[in-house]
């Protein structure tokens, strides 16, 4: 699907049946660290606009799946396309197209908060155009991040959670069309959390920006993302919402009761049909009820905790089973 130079048919894009406005379009990607193999043949699309989590436990390589994108490493095999080209080729112009958040600066500790902000603008000015003015105004984002009262303190002197917006502040100032989150909140309290996820979100929709985050919480996925991949034993096990997730492993429950000593287990998709059956044929023997439905945070719990105790293929495959 690729040219010599990188760019990708849109028309072909559409002929294999990609979203027409597919900002990132990956497939077969491959990677592997000496004889390890991390990606085995990994494929996605992120469309415009789209706030997409790739979750996985640790070690999964989701951080060696978006280097690829950002093109600061490179692929084993597979075809990547991001923004229309190639990111092993992306040029200045390409790269001025993307924003990174970073895990937080500390090399500018004695600059004042707004001088960096300016200094970093500076480099996207030559790639504005009619329709995305670049930078973004620096007092406008100073006041959108909530860092408006700092634009004259040293970044030395920030709290831990204004740091943190200074970076997303530094990872949008271009007004990419395509930003990348890193773990954001890794070890935030939940309060921190939540307003940097309304941060995110407050940015991305004014600007109709693709996000492509890592995570390897659900929760922290099922709050920012729209979409969630789950990258698991080199390849996504499973892409779509949280609600069309879950909806795949809620489809059986398992329904227990008693009569007298004898407890009874019955698995069924249909559990209300098959309690009110019980209950006209059994009345009041009918005792210690129950209904267990397996959510997809169970799933993944489980997955995780198999994968880390070393057994990262059957917990793919396990996994794959659970959720079809
Ligand atoms: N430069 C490298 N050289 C060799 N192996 C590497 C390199 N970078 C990553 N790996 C290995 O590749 C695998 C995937 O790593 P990666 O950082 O992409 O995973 P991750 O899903 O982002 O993990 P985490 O959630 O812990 O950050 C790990 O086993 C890691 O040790």
């Amino acid at each position: 699907m690729s040219t010599p130079t990188g760019e990708v048919s849109r028309a072909a894009a559409q002929a294999s049946g990609e979203p027409a406005d597919a900002v990132v379009r990956v497939s077969g990607l491959r990677m592997n660290y000496g004889t390890a193999e991390v990606l085995r043949g990994v494929g996605f699309t992120a469309r415009r606009g789209e706030v997409v989590a790739l979750l996985g436990p640790n070690g999964a390589g989701k951080t060696t799946t978006i280097e690829i994108l950002e093109g600061f490493r490179k692929r084993s095999a597979g075809t990547v396309d991001v923004l229309g080209a190639d990111p092993e080729h992306g040029g200045e112009d390409w790269r001025a197209r993307l924003g990174v958040v970073l895990q937080t600066w500390r090399d500018h500790g004695g600059w004042r908060v707004r001088d960096l902000l300016v200094h970093f603008g500076r480099f996207y000015a030559p790639y504005s155009t009619p329709d995305r003015a670049r930078p973004h105004d620096t007092d406008a984002l100073l006041e959108r991040v909530g860092l408006a009262d700092q634009a004259g303190t040293k970044i030395n002197k920030l709290s831990g959670g204004q740091r943190r917006r200074l970076d997303v502040a530094i990872g949008v100032v271009g007004r990419p069309e395509l930003l990348f989150l890193d773990e954001p909140t890794a070890g935030f309290d939940p309060q921190a959390r939540r307003s940097f996820h309304e941060l995110v979100h407050d940015i991305v929709d004014a600007d109709d920006t693709t996000v492509l985050l890592t995570t390897h919480d659900l929760d922290e996925a099922e709050k920012l993302a729209d979409r969630i991949l789950i990258l698991a034993g080199g390849t996504i096990v499973a892409d779509g919402s949280v609600e069309q997730l879950s909806a795949l492993v809620e489809r059986e429950s398992e329904v227990s009761w008693r009569v007298g000593d004898q407890r009874h287990v019955h698995v069924t998709d249909a559990p209300a049909r098959h309690i009110a059956g019980l209950h006209a044929e059994l009345g009041e023997d009918l005792a210690d009820l129950r209904v267990v439905r397996p959510s997809l945070e169970d799933i993944y719990l489980d997955m995780v905790a198999r994968y880390e105790s070393g057994d990262a293929e059957s917990a793919a495959h396990e996994f794959v089973k659970e959720i079809r």
